[in-house]
């Protein structure tokens, strides 16, 4: 293994990549050998985004002259993103991927929620990356890192306990959060004008990221269709998700508990507390702060858990993905 692992950005201009761009460049381990935009080539990434202070050059795409470095992380958009991966792998480096475009299993439901894949001969080649979901060791030996989507993130880190445990009978997910989730170029709905004062339920007809957090759920045995309705906050960052499940027998709050207490021992990028968790809690963090309550009147479990959707949503959880496939603490650079 190399002394210091050279890791490129591809997508850098963006929300994501410009903030995974931001802490490889802290990263006391890594070297952040390139970073790549197309729209804002020949601008430095700080004249972009002053805080993240990151005094690289974004250069174009160069796969020839990029792929000598050990590894990379893909910051575009769903279908833009398979290609590139492709022709990385290609070249033998190791991709971490912000898209969906490898997180899922079956390629008719990715169709059916992205369209055609962009290289559908790698489909299914990459390895979940949600440490705290079982899948630590697989990432540590991954040639390809499907990051999670934000909200199956703070969602499956909350529902995993009772899933594993057989308890999830039937559930809906009530997630709320900040506009930076929709990526950089604004739209009608993410004007300012249109969320400024304003909540608004959005992806009704059915959300990308609920065959995700079905899929996921699946393979810790629970065999749901859940709903997952989004609502959209006037916030920059942040990511609450309210789960109300029906669990398959009935429990106590004590017992959910210490199911939740077992589960996250040794986790830590994983708060449970009492109190209710809120976005700021979470704020420029690699942690998933988790509340459950078992509802008196209903028998339901209500699960409560709150992520930073730039950090632990995506970009900081990058990080945590690297730390682990080059043999370094999980921690390092994000804690
Ligand atoms: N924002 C969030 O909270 C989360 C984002 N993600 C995922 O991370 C990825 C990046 O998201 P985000 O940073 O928010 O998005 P942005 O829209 O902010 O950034 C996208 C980046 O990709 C580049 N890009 C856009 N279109 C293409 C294309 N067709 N081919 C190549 N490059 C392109 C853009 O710059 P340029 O046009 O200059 O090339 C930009 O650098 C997406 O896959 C997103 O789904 C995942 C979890 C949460
Ligand atoms: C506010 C907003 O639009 N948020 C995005 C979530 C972005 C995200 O996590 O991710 P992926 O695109 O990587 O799946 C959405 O709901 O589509």
């Amino acid at each position: 293994m190399p002394d210091s692992p050279k890791v490129s950005v591809f997508g850098a201009s963006g929300y994501a990549g410009a903030l995974a761009a931001a802490l490889l460049h802290r990263h006391p381990r890594f070297e952040l050998s390139a970073i790549t935009s197309r729209s804002d080539v020949g601008r430095r990434l700080d004249e972009l985004y002053p805080r993240h202070r990151v005094p690289l050059v974004m250069e174009e795409l160069d796969l020839d002259r990029h792929g000598d470095a050990d590894a990379a992380i893909v910051a575009y958009p769903h279908h833009a993103a398979a290609p590139v991966v492709k022709g990385l792998r290609d070249r033998g480096v190791r991709v971490i991927d912000l898209s969906a475009d490898f997180r899922l299993t079956d390629l008719t439901t990715y169709e059916q929620y992205y369209g055609p894949h962009g290289a559908p001969e790698l489909f299914g080649g990459g390895v979940y990356g949600l440490a705290e979901l079982g899948y630590r060791e697989r990432i540590r030996e991954a040639a390809i890192v499907a990051n999670p989507g934000c909200f199956p993130t703070a969602a499956l880190i909350g529902l995993a306990p009772l899933a594993r445990a057989g308890l999830v009978g039937d559930v809906v997910i009530d997630a709320k959060t900040g506009v930076s989730g929709a990526g950089r170029a604004a739209t009608e709905k993410t004007h300012f004008v249109s969320v400024d004062e304003n909540v608004s339920a959005y992806g009704i007809a059915g959300h990308r990221h609920a065959p995700e957090i079905d899929q996921e759920l699946a393979a810790l045995g629970a065999q749901v269709t859940v709903t997952f309705i989004p609502h959209l906050l006037p916030l920059d960052q942040g990511e609450l998700i309210s789960a109300y499940v029906r669990p398959t027998r009935a429990v106590s709050d004590e017992e959910v508990r210490d199911l939740y207490r077992d589960a996250y021992e040794g986790e830590r990028f994983v708060e449970l507390t009492s109190a209710s968790p809120g976005v700021r809690d979470v704020r420029e963090t690699n942690i998933a702060r988790i509340a459950t309550h078992v509802e008196a009147r209903t028998g339901r479990v209500l699960v409560f858990a709150a992520i930073d959707n730039l950090w632990k949503g995506t970009s900081s959880q990058a990080v945590q993905n690297l730390n682990l496939m080059f043999g370094y603490d999980e921690g390092t650079g994000i804690a």
